[in-house]
């Protein structure tokens, strides 16, 4: 069953068109990634989602129903950017209050664990950092049980060791197998805590896959060594290349399957090599290429 439907969606704020046929279905059960830039269009996406705006044209369904509805029965948790929070309330009595609201919460103990705030029970809300603060919100999107939870660039105020504990929340939750959206401008937040990504740009999805596929798809990854010298000849014949630059007596081999480009290189060459690296990443690259290009 799809969790979320979208079914050419799109949203205009007068004459600018922030979705733009907007299709997008996600399994229930999977963490997706929406990444892109500013102004491509997720918040106004997840806004829709959630039943705040209503799409200029199409169709969205949540967990088999509209998105007022799923909201409605208790089964749509939401981060979003902002939100204040109670601020005389120390985060337990917070935090408890909400999940009281809901008709099957989860434990107060286990929500505070999941949003790494056992530390932090006493604390009045209105004592918090910024990064404390997100964690709060957190609890309190995660606090009645939700099947789907919606986070609109969930870190944004967090330094990297929150960052490192909230996602690791984020995963607590999703294992449970509740489905997941959230939005960011992290490649590598989308990369590592996500099993699919979609890529948004001015209102569009211009890539949608595993982060493994949409490198691949735009270009792939690097494979560098150190010739010495050695005849380059043949190296563009190999499995998966797609590009050779020698410069300085380094090769630099780009390809969509470094695995079967390495193990040709050493199996099928009589090339001496030395100083192998493989740079993955360029999710980067592949997230500017796809966004700029289209
Ligand atoms: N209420 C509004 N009125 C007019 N234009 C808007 C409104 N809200 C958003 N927009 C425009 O719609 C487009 C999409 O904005 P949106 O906030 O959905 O993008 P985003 O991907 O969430 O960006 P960011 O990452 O910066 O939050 C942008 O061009 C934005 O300026």
């Amino acid at each position: 069953m799809n969790a979320i439907a979208f079914t050419d969606v799109s949203k205009s704020y007068g004459n600018v068109l922030a979705v733009d046929g907007l299709d997008l279905a996600v399994e229930a059960g999977r963490t997706v990634a929406l990444l892109g830039p500013n102004g491509a269009g997720k918040s106004t996406s997840i806004n829709m989602l959630l039943g705040l705006l209503r799409p200029t044209h199409g169709r969205i369904e949540v967990l088999g129903t509209s998105p007022d509805e799923a909201v409605a029965r208790g089964e749509v948790g939401a981060m979003m950017q902002s939100g204040e929070l109670i601020p005389e309330l120390t985060v337990r009595e917070l935090v408890d209050f909400v999940r009281r609201l809901y008709p099957r919460p989860l434990g107060l103990d286990e929500i505070l664990q999941m949003a790494d705030l056992t530390g932090l029970v006493k604390r009045r809300a209105g004592k918090l950092s910024g990064g404390q603060a997100q964690r709060v919100r957190f609890a309190l999107s995660i606090a009645g049980a939700p099947k789907l939870l919606v986070l609109d660039e969930p870190t944004a105020a967090m330094d990297v060791e929150s960052r490192l504990r909230f996602w690791a929340g984020m995963r607590a939750y999703a294992a449970g197998g509740r489905t997941v959206l959230f939005a960011t401008h992290y490649l590598e937040e989308a990369d590592e805590n996500s099993d699919r990504v979609v890529v948004v740009a001015r209102g569009r999805v211009v890539a949608d896959g595993t982060a493994a596929q949409i490198k691949a798809g735009a270009g792939g990854q690097t494979v560098r060594f150190t010739l010495d010298g050695q005849a380059a000849a043949g190296l563009d014949a190999l499995p998966g290349v797609t590009a050779v630059e020698v410069e300085e007596g380094t090769a630099t081999l780009r390809t969509a399957d470094p695995d079967a480009t390495v193990a040709a290189l050493y199996r099928g060459t009589s090339l001496r090599v030395r100083d192998l690296r493989i740079t993955g990443a360029a999710l980067e690259d592949a997230f500017l290429a796809l966004t700029q290009e289209s």
